[in-house]
């Protein structure tokens, strides 16, 4: 098959900063209709008018349908949320364990200090997406998503059975597993777990730009989320993860977590389902799965994807002054989006 049209895809978990990264950024995220915009900036956004005001700010830099969130701190106040989530501000709010990620110190340390505002999210049906990994130093960085699973995750699901949860990024065939066996729980998977293991990342040298949070895991994992994007199994569905980091924040001695993938994660993806000959799963895991679980219309327009020669895609974005490296597998993508109608 050298082309595949399919409705237009979301993205259901973007980094997209602010400032002149925002605007540098924003326009990469072409290709999906909506996206779900990921609140940890700094600082972060705490309350709906925050919300409010960025969603501004993220269309005025050019992506015209953002969802946004909330960033979940232990002082939030669930009446905010609420009405946040009543008057169409937020889509959903954003768990980060502190010390998770990416600007996660504002996170949850203490969830019993979050359990009001949990309540208040189950009973006015406002989702909960999940960063799944604890941060508890004792525990090696590899394991850190399992452990998540038994030590939060399961209890949080037990207390709050109703709550409408999205473990985003997952990494793990545990957290496969785990989203299997509770129906009505959604999962995000990014282009970068699909496409690369720790192997990739850490074998013959280390490469920083493909260093995120959640770390790559070995292959059979890999192999797990490939299997789990690519069975039809609308838990789940893309969330690029694209993050953004200067490329001097990338490859340093310290590097940033973060994968850039917005401007090619389509073609990127193809390469995926046609290596699984699961073409005619894309349009499932990309443009259904996602509005379905999040109870949203799918889009109306369509997109194009064809085959041909090996892609020339940027190196690089430029943010005025920085510039962001993209994330390249190390192999040659022969996709690439020709129309988008
Ligand atoms: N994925 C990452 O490695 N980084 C993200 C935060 C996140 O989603 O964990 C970022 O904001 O840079």
């Amino acid at each position: 098959m050298e082309k595949l049209t399919i409705r237009r895809p979301d993205d259901w978990h973007l980094h997209l900063r602010d400032g002149d990264m925002l605007r540098a950024v924003a326009p990469e995220s072409r290709h999906f209709n909506r996206a779900i915009i990921m609140p940890n900036l700094v600082p972060p956004v705490v309350t709906g008018a925050q919300a409010a005001a960025y969603r501004e700010r993220v269309i005025a830099a050019g992506f015209a349908n953002p969802l946004m969130t909330l960033y979940l701190t232990e002082t939030t106040d669930p009446a905010d949320v609420v009405q946040a989530h009543a008057d169409g501000v937020i889509a959903a709010v954003k768990l980060y364990p502190a010390g998770a990620t990416t600007n996660s110190a504002s996170g949850v340390s203490n969830f019993e200090n979050v359990r009001p505002v949990l309540a208040a999210m189950e009973e006015a049906g406002v989702p909960l997406c999940l960063h799944g990994e604890v941060t508890d130093r004792s525990i090696d960085i590899f394991d850190r998503e399992a452990a998540f699973l038994d030590k939060v995750l399961t209890p949080l699901r037990t207390a709050h059975p109703k709550l409408k949860l999205t473990l985003e990024h997952v990494t793990t065939a545990d957290a496969v597993d785990w989203v299997r066996a509770h129906p009505g729980v959604g999962a995000t998977i990014t282009v970068q777990h699909l496409m690369a293991n720790r192997n990739d990342m850490l074998a013959g040298g280390m490469r920083p730009h493909f260093y995120c949070l959640p770390i790559l895991k070995r292959s059979t994992h890999q192999e797990s989320l490939r299997q789990a994007a690519t069975s039809g199994d609308a838990q789940f569905f893309l969330g690029t993860d694209s993050a953004p980091h200067p490329t001097h924040a990338k490859e340093s001695s310290c590097c940033s977590a973060g994968c850039f993938t917005a401007t090619h994660a389509l073609p990127l993806l193809a390469h995926v389902f046609e290596e699984e000959t699961a073409l005619d799963r894309l349009e499932g895991f990309a443009s259904l799965h996602g509005p379905a679980h999040y109870g949203l219309p799918v889009n109306a327009d369509r997109i194009t994807l064809s085959k041909g020669l090996a892609q020339n895609f940027p190196e690089r974005v430029e943010a005025h002054g920085q510039s962001v490296t993209l994330f390249d597998p190390g192999h040659p993508i022969h996709w690439h989006v020709e129309a988008c109608a």
